[in-house]
């Protein structure tokens, strides 16, 4: 799948607009051609990603563009309205107007922050991501969905608005701490496992290799993590083609309704892929505990993960909590909460409205 290191990988998107994630070393010089019929670019970013984004702001200058510069907080405290009022407020004293554009610097926080602020601004400018997290590249950068949290839960407005482009480069990497390159591998089992075992056979090779930023290993990984997510936000970009027991974009969401559900209890102190990782189990052991998922398929789960050393276990005694966080999870229908399961290997299904009990079950099962 990688071509010769030198050379970026481009992998499409069949948007209404299509558009392409490039991955590769020293590509940051992609980023100017994506924005070129706009005047002004609010690049945002925190003030961890500076480097990356002075490089980005020299080279839209040297294009001519009129540049802003948003330093946004780091991490989840991007995430909310007054964060978004302030940018939106930078845009309008700046003269943003709709052929102008919006680039996010940073990791899943701040693209989902720079999506809802292009999204909403003006009722939509163009936006280009440049995820500098692995979980950014892999997942939070790539598909249009953009969010902010608000004190009821995670990501519980926001708009899908396609990006221009993501540029994945590789090499900013180097800088992330490893307990931000571990959650991020969290989000590339789950493509493994939903879609992709090849992914999870790489993984359980040679684990340690893969925490290692400069291995051409990880490159492989975030290719094929970036293909999965293409191929199902392509066939159903505005997660409208669930029906009945069937999966469209939904699939995405595998370990996410449990998952979001412990950061909210943790006030968004933990990190979204070690949360998805204890979802994943969850739901491992709920598809067990239904009677839909093989043990050997189950049990993988606990082991990949912990190889990496993620979280596979929660509070044993949070479950009513959670239960009532899911409530507000987006794919709950009425008071129906729904969940996506595997019932093998790179095969999902929704399971709507499980018995209590058997939800217990498997949380008990999953935190044993
Ligand atoms: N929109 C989507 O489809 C989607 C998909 C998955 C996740 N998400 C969202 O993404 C967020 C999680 O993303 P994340 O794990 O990147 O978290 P994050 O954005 O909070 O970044 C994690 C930390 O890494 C730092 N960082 C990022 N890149 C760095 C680098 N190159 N060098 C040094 N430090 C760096 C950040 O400053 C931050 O402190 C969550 O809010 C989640 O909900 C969205
Ligand atoms: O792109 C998607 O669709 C996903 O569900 C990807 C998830 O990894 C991501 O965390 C997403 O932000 C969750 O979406 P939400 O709709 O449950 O907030
Ligand atoms: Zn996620």
């Amino acid at each position: 799948m990688t071509p010769a290191a030198a050379q970026p990988t481009r992998i499409r998107i069949a948007a209404e607009n299509p558009y392409e994630v490039v991955v590769g070393h020293g590509v940051l010089g992609e980023v100017a051609p994506l924005v070129a019929r706009a005047d002004r670019v609010a690049v945002l970013h925190p003030a961890a990603l500076i480097d990356v984004a002075v490089r980005v702001v020299a080279d839209l200058e040297r294009a001519g563009h009129q540049v802003v510069r948003i330093d946004v907080p780091d991490a989840e405290s991007a995430k909310t309205v007054e964060v978004a009022a302030r940018c939106w407020a930078v845009l309008g004293h700046a003269g943003f107007t709709r052929s102008d554009a919006v680039v996010g610097v940073g990791g899943g926080a701040t693209t989902d922050l720079a999506g809802f602020v292009a999204a909403t601004w003006l009722r939509g400018v163009g936006l280009v991501t440049v995820p500098t997290s692995l979980l950014a590249m892999v997942d939070a950068a790539v598909g249009g969905k953009t969010g902010i949290n608000t004190a009821e839960g995670k990501n519980l407005v926001g708009v899908f608005h396609e990006p221009l482009g993501v540029v994945c480069d590789l090499d900013v990497l180097a800088t992330l701490p490893l307990t931000d390159l571990r959650a991020g591998l969290g989000e590339v089992v789950k493509a493994g496992f939903i879609a992709d075992p090849e992914i999870l056979r790489l993984v359980e090779e040679d684990p340690a290799a893969v925490l290692d930023p400069r291995a051409p290993v990880l490159r492989e990984l975030v290719e094929r993590s970036v293909a999965v997510k293409a191929r199902v936000v392509s066939a159903d970009l505005r997660e409208a083609t669930s029906v009945g027991a069937s999966v469209g974009r939904e699939l995405l969401n595998y370990g996410h309704t449990l998952g979001h559900a412990v950061e909210r209890r943790e006030h968004y102190r933990w990190r979204h892929g070690d949360a998805v990782s204890v979802g994943m189990v969850f739901a491992a052991e709920l598809a067990r505990a239904a009677g839909i998922l093989d043990d050997a398929t189950a049990d993988r789960h606990r082991a990949v993960l912990r190889s990496l050393g993620l979280p596979t276990a929660y509070d044993p005694a949070a479950f009513d909590d959670l239960l009532a966080a899911m409530a507000l999870d987006k794919k709950t229908r009425g008071s129906t909460l729904r969940f996506v399961l595997l019932d093998g290997l790179a095969s999902a299904r929704i399971l709507a409205g499980p018995d209590e009990a058997l939800l217990r079950r498997a949380y008990a099962a999953a935190a044993a």
